[in-house]
């Protein structure tokens, strides 16, 4: 296991974060992926001339791992950065300062044309399947699309008998592979996205906000698939969502994102059971109840305020203007995520285990 990170400057907090490393896997075997501090930013254009007035801090000093055949949930509101953090580490977005290591290469300074061969290893599943599918190409010419950039994966006499593999084994008929995608369903074009991303045998697979077009049954369905994908074929996953019910079904560890930062993260059952985090705490506090019926576990917390802009965000701790626990500490010092109440890194100063309390 790697040391833990040292605290840096004042704007961008990084401390324990072994726990996103589930012990058995981490003993001895280095991460999958390790993001250390990573920042990435946007020039902030004035509307008139275009110039360069500032910027939009996107991701302001984000760390986690992922081991082999881990799944970490990354999960906040839009705008607080969970794309910007998947678009910089497949290299789409350049990182201004931190480090992404993906089986032990560092991927920021890597030249384009290693970056090409590491982005096989590297897939991504995107919301919209149908906006990422070309209409005018067959399924069968989707999927087989990379073979033709990486031949050495899957010779073109195998083109055929591949996709139809890979069709079966996402859940779709293999006679359809001369069909278009607007022939298919929403659930089972996210199905086309899926196999697409699995052409060229990833380890890892970046899926952002990859069911949250999808009605909730068809959800359960692409989800349940996702995780017989990765107990089959040993997959990591990043899974992004702005839904943390969503998250809870197929992450081993999650990671809570405020404006650009991580401010909470912990095991998928510890963070559903006793966030620490009064802005996990609200967030979960909106999670529709799956027992209506019943006496609810939490009181409904309302977050007040609209989202700061990443152009200019609050001081110290970014959640403290909408915070109901904020006092004048939270404006004047960093709150570091570390370990708080002996359980989970946390950045907060007022963390709170709630359901302790009311136990
Ligand atoms: N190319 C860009 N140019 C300028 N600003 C950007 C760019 N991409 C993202 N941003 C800004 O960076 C911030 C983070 O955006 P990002 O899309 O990463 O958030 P998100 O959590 O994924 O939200 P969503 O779920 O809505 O996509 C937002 O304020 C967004 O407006």
């Amino acid at each position: 296991m790697p040391p833990n990170p040292t605290p840096t400057a004042p704007s961008a907090p990084v401390s324990s974060i072994s726990s996103l490393i589930p012990p058995a896997e981490s003993a001895g075997a280095a991460p999958l992926l390790s993001v250390r501090d990573l920042q990435t930013s946007f020039p902030l254009r004035s509307a008139l001339l275009r110039r360069v007035v500032g910027e939009i801090q996107a991701v302001a000093g984000v760390s986690f791992d992922i081991p082999a055949g881990g799944t970490l949930g990354l999960v906040g509101e839009s705008g607080s950065g969970k794309s910007t953090v998947a678009r910089t580490i497949i290299g789409l977005e350049k990182a201004r300062s931190g480090s992404i290591v993906f089986e032990g290469e560092e991927l920021t300074s890597l030249p384009k044309a290693s970056m090409r061969r590491v982005r096989r290893q590297l897939q991504m599943i995107f919301q919209d399947p149908y906006a990422s599918l070309n209409p005018r190409a067959t399924v069968e010419q989707i999927i087989s699309e990379a073979w033709e950039i990486h031949p050495d994966v899957v010779p073109r006499n195998r083109h055929r008998a591949e996709v139809r593999d890979l069709l079966e084994r996402v859940g779709l008929n293999p006679d359809h592979a001369k069909r278009y995608p607007h022939q298919f369903s929403g659930g089972q074009r996210q199905r086309i996205g899926i196999a697409r991303a699995l052409a060229l045998r990833p380890k890892l697979v970046i899926c952002d906000e990859a069911v949250s077009a999808l009605d909730v049954s068809v959800q359960a369905q692409v989800l349940n698939l996702l995780a017989d994908l990765r107990r089959d074929l040993g997959l990591a996953y990043l899974f992004i969502a702005h839904d943390l019910s969503v998250v809870r079904h197929i992450s081993d560890q999650v990671a809570v994102m405020y404006l650009g930062r991580v401010v909470e993260t912990a095991t998928q059952d510890e963070l559903f059971q006793r966030p620490l985090h009064p802005y996990t705490q609200a967030l979960l506090s909106a999670v529709p109840d799956p027992k209506p019926w019943t006496k609810p576990e939490r009181e409904p917390i309302i977050i007040g305020g609209d989202v700061p802009s990443p152009a200019d965000p609050p001081s110290c701790c970014r959640f403290r203007t909408r915070c109901w626990k904020a006092e004048d500490i939270c404006a004047e010092q960093e709150p570091v995520l570390e370990t708080r109440l002996d359980r989970h890194p946390t950045a907060c100063h007022f963390a709170t285990d709630l359901a302790g309390a009311t136990r």
